[in-house]
């Protein structure tokens, strides 16, 4: 596999706050990379170091096999990246600002070719339209369009759903897996969101406080035999003694005054159901949650000690 990112050892000290430690990670080509952790994890200043905005405390960085700061230049002009709200000029349709950045990145297209750009993004029918006139997730992906002017590989999105409704999110989602699927672009996309991620990622990595607590590709994190189901039924001190004395005793995690906690796959919560009904126990509720994301609930309930994530 051909690594795109790899990033050793990287730290970013500001004054007092260690914003990213020790962290470790390597995107390979046609990944979409989700970058996961709660607000104020380092994911934006992680991003800004691989943009060269900010200067790494210590650690290496090395974008498309070279030294980043040895071959800034080079590796930039193969770098797209939105990072935080897009900074658009409010009175340029969506065609003049697309000029406009090609012309700043030094990139000569034609009148098609900014039209498919726009197409791209689902702007296409607004390309005479002011960037005044539109919904953030609009901008959104105009920012998008503009990272993607000079045909990079790599496409850094710094939290590229917030402040979007459902529908923006939807589309967002969407583009970038477009992004993956039909322009074999490289993604790297934070976010504070496991579901968002789930939806979009090939692989992930969890940071906190601006360390590495998980890393890996999300069909092994999101292994169907770590869901937890949550089972709540009107006589709960039968249904655990019932569940002991089943071929589920093994799957018993925890019982509380609410409910019995059971790893289990999902797809045996029916035949779970039926041996509680058959033995006139009545199911009032039952949730199924992966263990992940129980574990990304906790990380991102501030000061728990948290064990770290086993699939
Ligand atoms: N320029 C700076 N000076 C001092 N501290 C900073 C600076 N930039 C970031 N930090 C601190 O570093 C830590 C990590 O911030 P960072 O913005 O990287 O987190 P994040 O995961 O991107 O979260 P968010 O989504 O809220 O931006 C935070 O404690 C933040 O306050």
């Amino acid at each position: 596999m051909e690594s795109v990112i790899k990033v050793t050892q990287l730290s970013k000290v500001f004054s007092e706050i260690t914003a990213v430690s020790d962290l470790s990670f390597t995107v390979q080509k046609g990944d979409v990379y989700g970058f996961l952790g709660q607000n104020g994890a380092g994911k934006s200043t992680t991003i800004r170091m691989l943009l060269t905005l900010i200067t790494p405390t210590s650690g290496s960085i090395e974008i498309f096999g070279y030294d980043l700061y040895k071959h800034r230049k080079e590796i930039l002009r193969n770098t797209g990246a939105v990072i935080e709200r897009p900074d658009l000029y409010k009175y340029l349709t969506a065609y003049e600002t697309l000029q406009l950045f090609a012309k700043m990145s030094g990139v000569k297209l034609s009148k098609a070719n900014f039209m498919d750009q726009l197409e791209l993004v689902g702007l296409a029918q607004r390309a005479n339209s002011k960037v005044r006139t539109f919904s953030q997730g609009m901008k959104q992906r105009l920012g998008i369009a503009v990272a993607l002017v000079h045909d990079p590989q790599l496409i850094m999105l710094d939290e590229p759903t917030n402040g979007l409704d459902p529908q923006g999110i939807a589309d967002m989602r969407n583009l970038i897996l477009m992004l993956r699927e039909k322009m074999n672009k490289t993604i790297l996309v934070s976010s504070h969101l496991l579901s968002e991620v789930e939806q979009i990622a090939n692989r992930m990595l969890i940071i906190d406080k601006g360390k590495k607590l998980v890393e890996g590709t999300v069909a092994e994190l999101f292994h169907p035999d770590d869901t937890v189901v949550y089972i709540e039924t009107n006589d709960q001190v039968r249904c655990e003694q019932l569940l002991k004395q089943s071929n589920y005793a093994d799957k018993l995690m925890g019982v509380d005054i609410g409910g019995i906690e059971l790893k289990l796959r999902k797809e045996d919560v029916p035949v779970l159901t039926k041996l509680l009904v058959e033995n006139n126990i009545s199911v009032l509720g039952i949730t199924a949650r992966h263990s992940l994301e129980d574990y990304f609930l906790k990380i991102t309930t501030a000061n728990q000690h948290v064990e770290p994530f086993k699939n």
